[in-house]
């Protein structure tokens, strides 16, 4: 059914759009978004592109380095960080999708903050996003509650809250829902311009403001382009220069080599910097997938104690506070696991571990996937730091070099390795296509940053014929074999009868041509919101 709606001059909204969301698209707001449009939309087409040159150059044989023309930044003795009160202290921060009972779960969580999440833990659905926005909008004006009838369960805020964090999408995503001039809109700038439109004066009343993650980076450039946006929208706004505050997330390996020039770009705006591990990995492996000799382990074996994940971390730690702020640590994928008190210690005890690992090593603080996670993180950090944060251990003595970011890593390829990697995707993209952008899996939590990692590992496999731990050489019929086996294993599972109400169809045809096929898709959720 088209909804007929009256919508600003050259502003649409796509055919299928089937519910309107009236108090977020507001005539005002969709104008203000018209005008982000106009104004940064072909930048960042541009700045796609500019991927496109870099990736062309790494599958030359290249590898990234320090950029040349920014040593100036590098060397110079700038400091950032005009960090708000109610950012000093983020020992624990909650991540979660913007689903109504999780927001007022994770305020509630009792963590320092909360990251909302629009991104890796989000069905980009439109009724996911706008149903996201009216519950943020709700939980910023305290009146977001939730009754679950069969549960006898009343969802409301406590006095007391976490601080909340917004992370829009990546700026490879576009809301397809909506159109200016016929063009689909950037998922960034929809997230952030919408949210910033009917937040920033609440939030301002109750002396807080704005507060993003910025994901997926790529280049000091992207940068630029993030505080230009947040310079505009505060001057529509009408609030003043450096009131919305940015953390970014470093999850590509280039931009591991621009952390100076990335924290410089975004000076008046930026608060931290954090280590989104998972997509880490996926952008490891993807940038050097065509290189010869390039290869990475089994999933699992990919740590944060390998050495070019230790590189990375402590990079991220010195570089942040040399220049004031934060230096955020990462997600540990254990959640909880009930009704195996034995099993749940052993999870628990390997996020405590993770967390420990992070406070002493100078993170100001951490991720956690679930509410009964915080407490474990949470002792860490009061134990090894005492004060909001530790941003004065300088770990002046620390010498990162492009090498020690690069090492590849040391490790085997199993079978096991292979068929959990196709089980995991094939579950997690069912999940996903019925809208859900988080699931427990085997007692991990899996996204779409830890789903990249299966596909792009198989992929990987594939194109290289890898040689196996047992001596096999991995080729498609190898291939086929363990894939129409982990398919049958999960219709058993699910049962022929139920499988037909489910997206498993959909979910295998569109994993298994990401994986076999040659051209590799930069993101698996570029063709899935296609089908979503
Ligand atoms: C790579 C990255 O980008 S990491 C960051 C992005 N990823 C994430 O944020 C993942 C966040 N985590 C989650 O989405 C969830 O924890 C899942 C999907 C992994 C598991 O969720 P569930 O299966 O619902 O877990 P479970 O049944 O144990 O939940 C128990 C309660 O905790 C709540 N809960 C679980 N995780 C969260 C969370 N992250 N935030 C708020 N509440 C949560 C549930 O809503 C449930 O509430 P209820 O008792 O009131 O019904
Ligand atoms: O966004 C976080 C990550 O690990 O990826
Ligand atoms: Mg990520």
């Amino acid at each position: 059914m088209e909804y007929l709606i009256e919508t600003p001059k050259q502003i649409s909204l796509s055919k299928d759009v089937n519910k309107y969301y009236p108090n977020i698209l507001t005539e005002e707001a969709l104008l203000f978004i018209k005008q982000l449009h106009k104004k940064f939309n072909t930048q960042r087409l541009q700045l796609l592109e500019k991927r496109k040159g870099q990736q062309a150059l790494f599958d030359q044989g290249l590898y990234p380095s320090f950029p040349a023309e920014t040593k100036d930044i590098r060397e110079g003795n700038w400091t950032v960080g005009d960090i708000p009160q109610d950012l000093l202290d983020r020992r624990v921060e909650i991540t979660g999708p913007v689903d109504r009972k999780m927001v007022i779960n994770a305020l509630n969580s009792g963590a320092k903050t909360f990251m909302a999440d629009f991104e890796d833990s989000n069905a980009p659905s439109w009724s996911n996003n706008l149903e996201g926005q009216q519950n943020l909008f709700d939980a910023n004006k305290r009146v977001i509650e939730l009754i679950d009838e069969k549960r006898g369960k009343h969802y409301r805020l406590n006095d007391e809250t976490a601080v909340l964090l917004v992370r829009p999408r990546g700026l490879h995503l576009n809301e397809s829902h909506l159109l200016v001039d016929g063009e689909e809109v950037s998922g960034s700038l929809f997230d952030f311009g919408l949210y910033v439109f009917h937040n920033t004066k609440i939030l301002l009343e109750q002396n807080t403001a704005p507060y993003f993650y910025i994901p997926k980076l790529e280049h000091y450039l992207e940068a630029r382009w993030w505080n230009k946006v947040f310079e505009f929208a505060q001057d529509y706004l009408n609030v003043p220069k450096g009131t919305f505050k940015a953390t970014l997330l470093i999850e590509t390996i280039t931009a591991s080599f621009q952390l100076d020039e990335l924290i410089y770009e975004l000076k008046d705006h930026i608060v931290g910097l954090n280590c989104g591990r998972w997509d880490y990995i996926f952008s490891y492996i993807k940038k050097f997938r065509n290189h010869k000799d390039f290869i990475v382990p089994n999933r699992d074996q990919v740590t944060m104690t390998t050495p070019f994940m230790a590189a990375y971390s402590d990079l991220v730690i010195q570089i942040c506070h040399k220049r004031g702020i934060h230096a955020m640590g990462g997600m540990a994928a254990q959640i909880p696991i009930k009704n195996n008190p034995k099993a749940n210690e052993e999870a628990l005890e390997k996020v405590r571990i993770d967390k420990e690992r992070e406070a002493k090593n100078g993170h100001d603080g951490t991720w956690v996937a679930h509410p009964a996670l915080v407490e474990v993180a949470m002792n860490e950090f009061d134990k090894y730091m005492p004060t909001p944060n530790q941003i004065f251990r300088k770990r002046e003595n620390l010498s990162i070099t492009e090498s020690d970011l690069l090492e590849i890593p040391k490790g085997t390829i199993t079978e096991a390795g292979i068929r959990k990697n196709i089980n995991v995707g094939i579950l997690y993209m069912e999940a996903w296509l019925r809208g859900h952008g988080a699931v427990a899996l085997y007692h991990l939590m899996e996204d779409a940053a830890t789903a990249e990692i299966s596909r792009t590992q198989l992929w990987q496999w594939l194109k290289n014929k890898v040689i196996l731990e047992d001596g096999r050489q991995f080729n498609a019929s190898l291939f086929e074999e363990f894939f129409d086996d982990e398919v049958e294993k999960i219709v058993t599972e699910v049962s022929e009868e139920k499988i037909e109400s489910t997206k498993f169809c959909e979910a295998v045809q569109l994993f298994k041509r990401l994986v076999t096929q040659d051209k590799f898709e930069e993101f698996l959720t570029l063709s899935a919101y296609k089908q979503l």
